[in-house]
């Protein structure tokens, strides 16, 4: 018997500015897994890590990078630290993933966290572990260490996150280095080892409300930033008066994006930063000006604009004028030497979904 699923995760902004490491939206362009399994075969136990046939349509985003061996591949590595955590070494033999990626990689769209996402999920759906969306989020928090996107592409909409503190023995499973945690990639010795369970409820979430009037522009550039560089470029500690006006912005933007009518004299200032865009700024040229020249009172519609997560794409929130708006983004990124793209998205209320065909 063959059996046949799609499984879909949307992309995410995460920190819509204050909220560094907390908020994030699910956003309406959705990495896709078309899965066929054929089940007969699943009971022979292989000894081959790479034993699935992993494809992506020719118009996927980072088409011609993404490895296609599956412990080297970040959705395939992470369902096979899934299956691992279970007991199952491989994917059953007869495994085909296609895959159809619109997600700009390395560009603050959360490819990264919807990959893991996605990933988990298909361990789950492998292996039929039958885990709810809360406990795959555990085997997610595992690989990607911030809750923003990871939860709002597991669960849509518009969340924040925290990730809860950890006993000394949590803590111990908790660190162990990821190379253990992921099998190594093609070339590395299959030690044979058997991860630990994550801990249960690493991260918790509240999904707010939001207006649907309000709509998220993505201007993207064309250049890649990865999230582990543009993190290590952060301060390890922050004047409390900084971290006083990120708390104070954050506990309002969170009520203000869901009034209606949407108040850009609230959501603007709201949306200012302290923690991550002053020091990205020397990442993304022309990111200084366009965060301080584009606002409600030259482009009306425009409710705010921040980093869409690591960066360098802009998020701007609005709710007219959107050509206009974005126009204006990109020649001031021109001026800088940067080429973009832009989007008109909405949030993806529902988050991650598996459909069997
Ligand atoms: N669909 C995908 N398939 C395989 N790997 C992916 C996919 N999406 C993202 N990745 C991996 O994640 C990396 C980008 O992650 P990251 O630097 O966190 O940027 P982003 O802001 O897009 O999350 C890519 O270089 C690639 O290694
Ligand atoms: N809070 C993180 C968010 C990273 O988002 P991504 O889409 O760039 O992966 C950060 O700002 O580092």
């Amino acid at each position: 018997m063959v059996r046949t699923f799609k499984i879909k995760v949307p992309a995410s902004s995460a920190n819509i500015g204050p909220g560094y490491d907390v908020l994030g939206v699910g956003l309406s362009l959705f990495l896709e897994l078309e899965v066929t399994i054929d089940s007969s075969l699943a009971h022979e136990t292989n000894d081959d890590p790479n034993n699935c046939k992993l494809s992506y349509t020719e118009d996927s985003e980072g088409y011609s990078s993404v490895p296609l061996r599956s412990d080297a591949n970040l959705i395939t590595r992470t369902a096979l630290y899934v299956l691992r955590c279970n007991n199952i070494r491989n994917f059953p033999s007869g495994t085909k993933i296609h895959v159809s990626n619109p997600i700009p990689l390395g560009r603050g769209l959360g490819s990264s966290g919807a990959a893991v996402v996605a990933g988990v999920i298909l361990g789950n759906e492998v292996a039929q572990l039958g885990f709810s969306k809360q406990r795959m989020l555990d085997y997610c928090l595992m690989i990607e260490r911030h809750p923003d996107n990871i939860t709002a592409a597991m669960m849509g909409g518009f969340c924040g996150s925290f990730l809860r503190d950890l006993t000394p023995q949590e803590v111990e499973r908790r660190e162990i280095p990821l190379s253990e945690v992921l099998p190594e990639p093609s070339g590395g010795e299959d030690t044979g080892l058997v991860p630990p369970l994550p801990p249960t409820d690493i991260g918790r979430h509240v999904k707010y409300q939001w207006n649907p009037a309000i709509k998220c522009i993505a201007i993207i550039p064309q250049f890649e930033l990865s999230t582990a560089d543009s993190r290590g470029i952060l301060p390890k500690a922050y004047p409390t008066q900084d971290l006083v006006f990120n708390l104070q912005r954050l506990a309002v933007l969170t009520t203000a994006l869901t009034m209606d009518p949407p108040n850009a004299d609230l959501i603007y200032p709201a949306m200012q930063d302290r923690v991550h865009q002053p020091y990205r700024k020397t990442l993304i040229p022309g990111l200084t000006e366009i965060l301080s020249c584009v606002t409600p009172s030259t482009y009306p519609g425009l409710l705010g604009i921040c980093l869409s997560g690591a960066g360098p794409t802009i998020l701007a929130l609005a709710t007219e004028n959107f050509e206009d708006i974005s126009q204006e983004i990109i020649n001031r990124f021109v001026k800088n030497g940067v080429e973009c793209s832009w989007k008109l998205l909405e949030p993806a209320y529902d988050g991650a979904s598996v459909e069997q065909q």
